[in-house]
């Protein structure tokens, strides 16, 4: 990632309508140029024609970020999406373009779960048919006999951040709570009181139903006519996370069939929603995506969103990535010493062989086996790939890009070191070759290769080296260093190892100035060398 001064305009613009406070962290940035454009309810072809020079783009659920506006945005950098759901942006593109995605996935949790259970409290009561009704003129007492929701089950389906808020207000109500999510844990559902369940037993069980998932390929549809077919007659639904949770014509024929007695949907399938066959139902009741439409909730997600702007490029990290592991800030700063080493050594790596690579395996040893190393893996991986890709790639698609081009990435964690605190080996093989390289922080003296092949070194991987094999004969390095002077490249270290004597060495050696082709084949003529190769770290 990159980390930038004032030196360079950086264009934002928000796209859609965001909270003026919660956008001030942006506005008094004194450190960054920041360009603020703020330019809301775009048609696709508008935003595709403003975005050419755009380095961040922040939304809301308003405005799809699809494929092809990632391609006309040229400097697209960070995609802030001020609130939790991503579905409105292609994120696939955006990884596979080395973009960044971050969200706020915090920040509205508490409206949306205010708002389901006014949903719902508003779904047992008949709240807004009541108050169309009165407002026509009419004191309508008898259409409206709603139901308490008292000893009434509440099914959870989805038992995240929001779920689990709206599972406490439930249970505020006197409701039993029972609950389904892939991650909840027997332990986890007994502390938080709710009753670990299928969705199948949900269906069969509850009198409301909730969905709290994203919207998936695993979720799309996933309430659909064969579980409307298990509920209870008379059940209730509530949907106020995405549209198409629950598929919307099997729901409309459940209440026209008489199965559900009503829905409250703030979510729909295609938003706006202003004329869907669901609103021509009396049982239905709906706003149109209010869930965090709250003065708090907006205030905080632009907040939010803004300080990973500004920490992205003070910092190069993000607090909130979606499409980068999301590492806790302790913990990432755990690995982030060795970022660097981790990139050189793929650097290295991609140096020493001309064939691409089939597969990679990487080993951490000691104490960085401790630690949550995808971070490493992208940034070898960024070092290996950067050779060909140059700065198209990143700690976003690095992983990615590997992938694409077949490469197998194999990840191994070990608790011994050889008497290293903590060792990164990586190993690249090839159709015809395979190569190693390992290397360490050394404390207080940083970064050092320590192992090329099944060589023992000691070099700063940094600058210029060159990297010789040769047959174990006396005067092999006194030719290669009257060579190297002769055509006036200063030598400033040199490494010697080997893993007989008379078999094959090595020579790493740090030099001064760049080593050109016409060098390298000089030194590659001269007697006893085998192999030689400028490395650029
Ligand atoms: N209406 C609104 O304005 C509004 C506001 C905020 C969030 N949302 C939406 O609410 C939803 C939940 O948000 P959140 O912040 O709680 O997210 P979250 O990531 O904290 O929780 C989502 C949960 O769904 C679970 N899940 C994933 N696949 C599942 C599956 N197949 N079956 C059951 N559970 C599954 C996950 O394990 C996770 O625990 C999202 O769709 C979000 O976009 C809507
Ligand atoms: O931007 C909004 O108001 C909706 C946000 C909400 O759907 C979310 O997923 O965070």
């Amino acid at each position: 990632m990159t980390t930038a001064t004032k030196t360079r305009t950086i264009n934002v613009f928000i796209a859609d309508p965001l909270s003026e406070d919660g956008i001030f962290p942006l506005r008094q940035e004194q450190d960054l140029d920041l360009n603020i454009i703020v330019d809301t309810g775009l048609a696709p072809e508008e935003l595709i024609a403003k975005i050419a020079n755009v380095d961040v783009l922040l939304v809301r659920s308003q405005t799809t970020v699809t494929r092809e506006v990632i391609e006309a945005a040229k400097s697209l950098k960070l995609i802030g999406r001020a609130g939790v759901g991503v579905d409105n942006i292609d994120l696939a593109a955006a990884t596979e373009h080395g973009i960044i995605v971050v969200n706020a996935p915090d920040g509205n949790t508490n409206s949306a779960a205010e708002h389901t259970i006014a949903m719902m409290t508003s779904l047992a009561r008949h709240i807004p048919q009541a108050f169309n009704t009165l407002k026509n003129g009419k004191w309508d007492r008898k259409s409206f006999v709603g139901v308490e929701l008292k000893n009434k089950t509440l099914g959870v389906v989805g038992f995240g951040r929001i779920g689990v808020e709206v599972a406490y207000r439930a249970k505020g109500q006197r409701m039993n709570v029972m609950a389904y999510d892939p991650f909840l844990t027997d332990e986890r559902a007994k502390e938080l009181g709710v009753t670990k369940a299928t969705v199948e037993e949900i269906c069969v069980a509850a009198d409301f139903i909730t969905v709290h998932t994203p919207l998936l390929p695993e979720t799309r549809n996933l309430i659909n006519k064969d579980k409307f077919a298990m509920m209870k007659d008379g059940v209730r639904i509530i949907n106020c996370a995405r549209g198409g949770i629950i598929n919307e014509d099997d729901l409309y024929d459940a209440i026209v069939a008489g199965k559900v007695a009503g829905a409250a949907l703030d979510v729909f399938v295609s938003e706006p929603a202003t004329d869907h066959k669901l609103l021509t139902l009396p049982q239905v009741i709906a706003t149109p995506h209010l869930g965090a439409s709250t003065i708090e909730a907006q205030e905080s997600v632009a907040v939010d969103v803004s300080n990973d702007i500004i920490k992205f490029y003070k910092t190069g990290t993000v607090t909130n990535p979606v499409n980068m592991p999301s590492i806790p800030k302790e913990l990432l700063a755990q690995v982030e010493p060795f970022f660097e080493l981790a990139e050189k050594l793929g650097s290295f790596l991609s140096q020493v062989t001309t064939e691409p690579v089939k597969e990679i395996n990487l080993s951490y040893a000691g104490e960085v086996a401790n630690y949550d190393v995808r971070p490493l893996t992208s940034n070898a991986l960024k070092g290996l790939l950067s050779k060909n890709h140059g700065n198209h790639v990143n700690d976003v698609n690095a992983r990615y890009l590997s992938e694409r081009i077949g490469m197998k990435i194999n990840e191994h964690k070990t608790t011994t070191a050889k008497g290293f605190t903590s060792l990164i080996t990586i190993e690249i093989i090839t159709a015809n070759e395979t190569h190693t390289v390992a290397g360490t922080l050394l404390n207080g003296l940083g970064a050092r290769i320590v192992k090329v092949e099944d060589y023992v070194v000691d070099v700063i991987p940094q600058g210029h080296l060159l990297y010789i094999k040769n047959t174990d004969k006396p005067g092999a390095i006194g030719r290669v260093a009257t060579k190297l002077a002769e055509k006036e490249i200063n030598i400033a270290t040199m490494q010697v190892g080997r893993a007989q004597v008379g078999g094959t060495a090595v020579m790493m050696l740090t030099v001064d100035n760049v080593v050109t082709e016409e060098d390298l084949v000089f030194v590659a003529q001269l007697e006893n060398i085998d192999e030689v190769k400028a490395i650029n770290l």
